[in-house]
């Protein structure tokens, strides 16, 4: 049980009574948690929840008799000590029926919802990260739903419908407009013309690849300043879910057991923080993107391993990284870099770059043409890669944490990669380390905000999953122009 403090003075004007657990009871809002108290002189507390962990009331529509039957939806941790949330769902059911009539007692259960989710909303803003301007402002979620019928398992639908969709709605989400896409670009097509007016945020029950269309759409519109700062919400119903897994590892939600009930948690009750989002360019186009790229062996495994879609993610990206392992290609090729230190002690991307916060409203590309020559300060490696990766968080798959200290939002690429004499063994040996944290040899690591990558061997390059066209890529960050929901709390 937590301890309520101070009662607030919030509480809807009825003050109707509730029976739980067979007893006359009222509500008691207080700074931190919502208490339900015995309505007699001993006022015993039968149940305290942090706001933070409350979902929302159900209030059904109609019912026999005059008693309107509620669901107090909790997601609370099983042990509250715990660094990293296992979390238990529970429904406690909450009947309203002080007055004689069903109408009257609905109403009143729908004022008690109204309340609990403000105080939720509330405390939400002051425990998590928010951005500036959501600080500001508190609003209900209303949503636009895109759904990747063909991502992972290509069970997508199913998920949302039977896990996400029912805890949006207790949460208080009213769904504007869903989605299921048809085809590839069709998520990046729809939020180019959507009407964003209408909506707080933009979910998206798939993959990395769809975070990919949808912040290209969002960056074609002609308002794409104003349209990139939507937030956007992850259910992991893809075969990665790199991004997704990033930001509940950041928040210690588990990444494994539940996760899409966590990742449902954080965009219901959490808070709404930045990210950022690169540019890439390559001789024939630009795109923007939110997550990560490959070149190499893992470029290889997100492509080829698209046969083994029916294994679902885990197996998929295992059985194509051990296949990979065993011929240990490598690949010639190029990476010039900006070394952060120049670029925190001169600091000229930062004010190039086109960030919401300057007043450059040119869209934002890279300062550096592919085909221009690599600036006189920037350094450059050369050899056989077997490995090249430019992250933007902590995971690359939800069973695969490459960087543990690598956050979203860090306005900087950590780039990972081996030359041809790492071993097989050492190949392995990262692979199966699940912390992120174990440093092994011969894998090498550079911070970034701008590079160049010239791949003289042909090899697959992808971009948050998607494969673009072989040759040199100039990419640069954008710090902090995307937002998204989570439950990172506030330091
Ligand atoms: N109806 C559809 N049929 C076929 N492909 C689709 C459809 N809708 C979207 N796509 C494409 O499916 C591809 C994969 O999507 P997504 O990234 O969501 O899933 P995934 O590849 O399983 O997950 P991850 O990227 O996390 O590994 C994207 O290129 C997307 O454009």
């Amino acid at each position: 049980m937590y301890s309520s403090h101070k009662e607030l003075s919030t509480s809807p004007s009825t003050m109707s009574r509730v029976i739980y657990q067979g007893k006359t009871c009222r509500f008691v809002f207080g700074e931190d948690a919502l208490t339900i108290r015995e309505d007699n002189e001993r006022a015993e507390c039968l149940l305290s929840v942090l706001y933070e962990d409350v979902i929302g009331l159900e209030v059904p529509l109609a019912l026999d008799g005059h008693a309107c039957y509620t669901e107090l939806h909790i997601y609370q941790k099983r042990d509250p000590s715990a660094l990293v949330s296992d979390r238990l769902y529970l429904r406690e059911v909450l009947e309203f029926s002080e007055f004689e009539n069903f109408n009257t007692n609905h109403r009143a259960a729908m004022e008690w919802r109204a309340a609990i989710q403000l105080q939720r909303m509330r405390r939400s803003k002051k425990i998590f990260i928010n951005t500036p301007e959501q600080i500001e402002k508190l609003e209900p979620l209303r949503l636009l739903v895109i759904i990747n019928p063909f991502s992972g398992k290509k069970n997508s639908e199913h998920l949302y419908r039977g896990i996400a969709l029912p805890m949006l709605e207790v949460g208080g989400a009213t769904i504007v407009k869903e989605l299921v896409t048809e085809r590839q670009g069709h998520a990046r097509e729809f939020v180019e013309a959507f009407d964003l007016s209408s909506i707080t945020g933009i979910i998206l029950a798939s993959g990395d690849g769809i975070i990919y269309e949808v912040i290209n759409g969002l960056m074609a519109r002609p308002d794409w300043e104003i349209a990139i700062k939507t937030p956007i919400g992850l259910i992991p119903t893809g075969s990665g879910n790199a991004l997704v897994s990033s930001l509940l590892y950041e928040a210690d939600e588990e990444v494994h057991t539940c996760a899409i009930e966590n990742a449902v948690f954080q965009i219901i009750n959490g808070g709404i923080k930045q990210h950022d989002i690169a540019s890439v360019c390559n001789s024939s186009s630009h795109s923007y993107i939110g997550v990560v790229i490959h070149w190499g062996m893992t470029g290889i495994v997100d492509v080829e391993s698209e046969k083994l879609r029916f294994l679902g993610g885990k197996l998929r990206n295992l059985i194509g990284g051990l296949v990979c392992i065993v011929m240990k290609r490598s690949y010639y090729g190029q990476l010039s870099y900006l070394p952060i230190e120049e670029d925190e002690t001169k600091s000229p991307l930062t004010e190039a770059e086109g960030s919401i916060h300057s007043t450059n409203t040119l869209k934002p590309t890279t300062d550096v043409g592919v085909s221009d020559p690599i600036p006189e300060h920037w350094k450059t490696i050369e050899g056989n890669f077997v490995i090249f990766m430019a992250l933007t968080s902590s995971h690359v798959t939800e069973n695969d944490m490459m960087c543990a200290e690598t956050k979203t939002g860090s306005g900087k690429f950590k780039i990972l990669y081996t030359f041809d004499d790492v071993t097989r063994g050492q190949l392995l040996a990262k692979l199966s380390e699940s912390t992120g944290a174990v440093k092994i040899e011969n894998f090498h690591e550079i911070h970034t905000r701008a590079f160049r990558l010239n791949p003289i061997s042909p090899c697959i390059i992808t971009v948050d999953g998607e494969q673009i066209d072989y040759g040199p890529i100039q990419v640069q960050m954008h710090p902090g122009m995307m937002r998204l929901y989570s439950r990172v709390r506030c330091e």
